[in-house]
């Protein structure tokens, strides 16, 4: 599977779209313009200078040295000029890199927090069809490689400020050498085009083979148990040796790459233009004086010309991959795949926790109906069993219930109010939802049945564990409720980790009941401690429940079967073992009395 799968680091992106991505970088930018354009300003300013200070020589060296008779007076007012205006281009030059990189980070950390909150309105469904792998590395990698295009940015444009003041001063010098540099701008500008046809390619084909390896090795550390227990170790040894071998000769490809055609092009470059500007000097001097001071001024600003592109060239490579993460950030913003909307206003409060489905029809992928005309009235206190095969829609009822999923048609009323008039917060709260694998946070006991309520106070806290019986097995932990969970609560049995979960619904005393029976196995002491407590919860409580073992809903008020998405069978167990239909079958099979 790894092998075939082409990431979007190798995908290749229009001039549009990388022009979109760019302008999109600039925008994410703007509430730093301040630090950003002044860190230009002051890069500008820099050029400026460096092209001054060896203009200042050039007269020093002219008018003064030539003659051997610099006064004391002269030389430390040149010493102190000199030393001056170096000094207040240190000063501008860490001004400028650091306003623009903290801009840089401060954007980041900006990007970062916006994509953190989009994600938390993003649908389930976006979660179904992406992998969390992507997502992490989305905000963490991807967000962090801005830094490296704005790093990249700054190296430009400083680059083309230096080149352009290089030029007016080497103008200003002598037109006529000015006019031989120039000579040398097409073939520079054909090997930076010959360098990025070449680098684009070996980076990309690097980013391929990188994103393969991480594709291997994240499939092969969720799946360890399986590849353990089916003994597949070596075969996926071999295939992740064969693909990190390809991307060591992908990476191998790249330094030559950088070895053969960076520095050594731009210097030959460089060497050429020092060559021709001697020449031209030597030529002319033949009709002319030419003073030391111009040539050596003139080398100066060949070298400030040559200098920046060599470094811009070094660091163009990251620009693309800059782009690419942008385009990646900016699909997750972009996503309207948004978890569904309440209608406005929505104010609606839950009171008695009457729940009524009325004819719902719900689909995944907006096709096919994995829910097919629902409906069924749970009073206030009642208790609704859902049964069936698996993928006869039981957990697609809650789904839809609990606003996971848009439903398309159809009406779910609680306390006759739609649920899409119901206020979010107020719903969340009256509705517990415990599902089937507890989910634990890294903290404490405490911490995971609280979450964040400040309103709950420690009493309370004991209160909910003893009513679920989590009290027992926490008051023998080391530090009781204070004992740590950490890995997702993987120190805990799954027995304990379900209580857990109980305490964490009941302390917040919801109306309404949304339980996704577990199938996990636990011994039949567990088993019976969460079948009183569930049974403990439910009193006085509206309850919808997916069943997996019959014989733990046979007092439900209503059981639903489910087949395909539509109710075939419904009743009491009572009304549904004389029915004789498809209950009685489930019910016979799981006590053992399957007839033939
Ligand atoms: N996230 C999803 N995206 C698309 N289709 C889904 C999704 N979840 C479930 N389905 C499909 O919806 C149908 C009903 O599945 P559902 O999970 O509701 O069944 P279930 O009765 O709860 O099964 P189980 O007892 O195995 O949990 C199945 O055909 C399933 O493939």
């Amino acid at each position: 599977m790894a092998k075939q799968n082409t990431s979007a680091w190798s995908g290749k992106m229009t001039a549009a779209t990388q022009f979109q991505t760019v302008g999109a970088l600039f925008r994410f930018m703007k509430p730093y313009a301040k630090y950003f354009y002044g860190a230009l300003l002051l890069a500008a300013a820099i050029s400026v200078v460096n092209v001054l200070l060896p203009r200042l020589l050039q007269t020093f060296m002219n008018q003064h040295l030539h003659r051997m008779s610099p006064t004391w007076r002269l030389l430390i007012v040149f010493a102190l000029l000199y030393f001056t205006i170096t000094l207040v281009k240190a000063v501008a030059q860490f001004f400028s890199d650091y306003w623009f990189m903290s801009a840089a980070e401060f954007m980041v950390e900006d990007v970062r927090m916006k994509l953190y909150r989009k994600l938390h309105t993003l649908g389930m469904r976006y979660f179904d069809q992406t992998p969390a792998g992507s997502l992490v590395s989305r905000v963490t990698n991807d967000t962090s490689s801005f830094t490296d295009f704005w790093e990249l940015f700054l190296t430009l444009t400083t680059g083309v400020f230096a080149i352009v003041s290089a030029f007016i001063a080497m103008w200003l010098t002598d037109v006529h050498v000015m006019l031989v540099t120039l000579l040398f701008v097409p073939l520079l500008i054909g090997s930076i085009w010959l360098y990025q046809v070449v680098a684009t390619k070996v980076y990309r084909h690097m980013r391929e083979k990188l994103s393969q390896l991480n594709a291997q090795l994240a499939e092969a550390i969720t799946g360890m148990s399986v590849i353990q227990q089916f003994r597949q170790e070596s075969r996926l040894a071999g295939e992740f040796a064969q693909t990190n071998n390809t991307y060591y000769q992908a990476r191998v490809r790249m330094v030559k790459t950088n070895s053969l055609l960076l520095s050594p092009m731009v210097d030959l470059l460089y060497g050429g233009a020092i060559i021709a500007v001697m020449l031209t000097f030597s030529w002319t001097s033949q009709s002319a004086t030419i003073a030391a001071g111009t040539v050596y001024a003139f080398l100066s600003y060949v070298a400030a010309f040559y200098n920046p592109i060599d470094s811009a060239m070094d660091s163009l490579s990251s620009f693309q991959d800059g782009v690419v993460a942008g385009s990646r950030v900016l699909a997750i913003l972009a996503d309207d795949t948004l978890e569904p909307t309440q209608q406005t206003p929505a104010n609606g409060r839950i009171t008695a926790g009457k729940v009524e489905f009325r004819d719902v029809s719900f689909s995944y992928d907006g096709e096919h109906d994995v829910l097919k005309h629902i409906s069924f009235v749970a009073e206030p206190g009642q208790t609704v069993a859902l049964v069936g095969h698996t993928g006869s829609g039981k957990s697609s009822t809650i789904n839809a219930m609990m606003r996971f999923y848009e439903f398309q048609s159809g009406d779910i009323l609680i306390d006759y109010q739609s649920i899409r008039q119901l206020d979010m917060a107020d719903f969340r709260r009256q509705v517990g939802l415990v599902l089937q694998e507890p989910f634990l946070f890294y903290g404490d006991i405490a911490f995971n049945i609280r979450l964040y309520n400040p309103q709950i106070t420690d009493d309370q806290i004991e209160a909910a564990a003893q009513f679920v019986h989590a009290d027992e097995f926490i008051q023998r932990l080391p530090q009781g409720y204070h004992e740590p969970v950490v890995e997702r609560g993987a120190a805990f049995s799954t027995g304990q980790r379900q209580l857990l979960s109980f305490a964490r619904t009941i302390v917040r005393d919801p109306k309404i009941l949304v339980l996704d029976e577990a199938t996990a196995n636990v011994d039949t002491e567990t088993e019976t401690i969460i079948q009183q407590s569930l049974a403990k919860m439910r009193q006085a409580r509206t309850t919808i429940a997916i069943a997996h073992r019959l014989s733990t809903i046979k007092d439900a008020d209503l059981i639903l079967v489910l087949d395909q998405g539509e109710i075939v069978e419904r009743g009491s167990h009572e009304s549904l073992l004389a029915q004789n239909g498809r209950y009685a079958d489930l019910y016979r099979m799981q006590m053992g009395e399957a007839s033939d």
